[in-house]
């Protein structure tokens, strides 16, 4: 195990770029499944969830090769389908949520796979409803194997059909959408989800040579084809960490330029920071924040009090809502953050309590925060990172903070941030990686 020693109060300056997105990542790369040709992809952030999927596949028997940084072509054109049976695939799958992302390649294109509960953040429920429900609507039958405790998919032929989901899963709506590209007929789906991730899943596929339209709405439409060919495939930046380093820039940066955005795609993510005051100025594909002694939260136009709140897209991320919470404790003002989509991402909230934060956590969902406006500085501490985006946000609140903090359990924010005390500490940071 390994921990983050991080000296607080060193303001942060210069250029960062962001990593390729992970959660992009992780779908393209399953995507490569459906096809015997080699498919490049480029931009894949070398970061631990998408490390072990890389390795995972490669168990499967996924030919796996590493051009230069960021960049691997993966051809699955002899896999071990045995290898789904056995103990060591559920144990993989079973520590990272990327994983159930192959069910919908390999029913797709073998009529068959293995669900093994999937691993991931600890952050709530995570059901998997909506996959299930869809692969059924596609003609799939479920068997619960007691002894191993998965399920096994089988079907001889999934057949286009008319769906509507019972909620915008995210990774629901890849997986059934890589299932239906070998469906016989059409297959829509209504209420899909919409992201830009997914979008970048459908002009693969289109690429590969499926017949996707609907791309971008929420109502997607499959016309199933025979076979897909290889392709080549750039992953966009990763809105997420675009997101965490706004928060940082504003709350410990002295200047600070998130370099080659893709603004376009990141939807109301930097709105959503300027309703706590920060200040945002796009140039080109760059994102300037400059230093900001003070932000004030804004209020409603009825002059209610602002909350932020998650939402499918286009709505606002709740992979972004632990770190709009830190940046919130040093505004001026007040703001209520719900999360909505998940119960337990805001028990953190504690260990910035601990540090001096004002923050009511009203129940699983919803925390008020009273910003401190720079008045009352936070306390360093000693914490452990209990998902990734506590994580990241608990590392922005101890490079604000005054002293010297511990994160323990930092492989839950290296699941998701490349290197990130490095480029931090080229920006003027101080942090150190230790072992336990
Ligand atoms: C690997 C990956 O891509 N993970 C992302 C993906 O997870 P994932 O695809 O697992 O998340 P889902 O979209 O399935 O749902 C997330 C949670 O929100 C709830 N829910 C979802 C939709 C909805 O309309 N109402 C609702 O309440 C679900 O019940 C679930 O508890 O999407 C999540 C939601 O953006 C992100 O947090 C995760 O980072
Ligand atoms: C919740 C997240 O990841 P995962 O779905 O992989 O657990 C996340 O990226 O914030």
């Amino acid at each position: 195990m390994e921990s983050f020693i991080i000296e607080g109060g060193h303001p942060l300056s210069g250029d960062i770029t962001p990593q390729g997105a992970k959660n992009e990542a992780l779908q393209v790369i399953c995507a490569t499944l459906l096809t015997v040709d080699p498919v490049r992809i480029k931009n894949i952030p070398d970061i631990l969830d998408v490390n072990n999927l890389i390795k995972l596949l490669m168990d499967m028997g996924v030919k796996v090769t590493h051009n230069a940084p960021g960049d691997y072509t993966f051809q699955a054109d002899e896999l071990n389908l045995d290898y789904l049976d056995s103990l060591e695939f559920v144990r993989k799958c079973s520590s990272l949520r990327g994983s159930v992302l192959m069910i919908g390649p390999l029913l797709g294109r073998f009529g068959k796979a293995t669900v093994a509960k999937p691993g991931g953040d600890k952050i709530g429920r995570r059901r998997l409803d909506t996959h299930f429900l869809g692969f059924k609507s596609l003609g799939a039958d479920f068997v619960h194997d007691e002894e191993r405790d998965v399920y096994q998919i089988r079907a001889k032929q999934l057949k286009g059909t008319y769906m509507l989901l019972d909620e915008a899963s995210v990774t629901g709506t890849a997986n059934i959408i890589m299932a239906a590209v070998f469906a016989k007929g059409t297959t829509t789906i209504y209420n899909a989800a919409c992201e830009p991730y997914l979008q970048q899943l459908c002009h693969l596929l289109n690429h590969m040579g499926a017949n996707i339209s609907g791309i971008a709405s929420n109502l997607i439409t499959i016309v199933g084809v025979e076979q897909l060919h290889g392709g080549e495939h750039r992953v966009l930046p990763d809105m997420i960490e675009v997101g965490s380093f706004i928060g940082m820039a504003a709350m410990v940066g002295d200047g600070v330029r998130i370099k080659n955005v893709s603004l376009k795609n990141l939807g109301i993510i930097p709105d959503a920071f300027r309703r706590l005051g920060v200040r945002i100025k796009a140039e080109g594909d760059d994102l300037v924040i400059p230093h900001h002694s003070h932000y004030q939260v804004q209020s409603f136009i009825d002059g209610t009090i602002m909350t932020l709140s998650d939402a499918p897209w286009p709505g606002l991320t709740p992979d972004l809502l632990s770190v709009l919470l830190v940046v919130a404790t040093q505004a001026r003002g007040t703001v209520l953050i719900h999360q909505k989509m998940f119960e337990s991402r805001l028990f953190f909230v504690d260990k910035l309590i601990d540090m001096g934060a004002q923050i009511i956590l009203c129940d699983p969902h919803r925390a008020v925060v009273v910003g401190q406006d720079h008045r009352i500085q936070l306390r360093a501490g000693n914490m452990t990172s209990p998902d990734i985006r506590a994580g990241i946000a608990l590392l922005i609140a101890a490079l604000s903070a005054r002293g010297t903090s511990r994160i323990a359990n930092i492989a839950q924010i290296d699941r998701g941030y490349q290197d990130i005390e490095q480029r931090l500490n080229k920006l003027g940071a101080k942090i150190q990686r230790v072992n336990d």
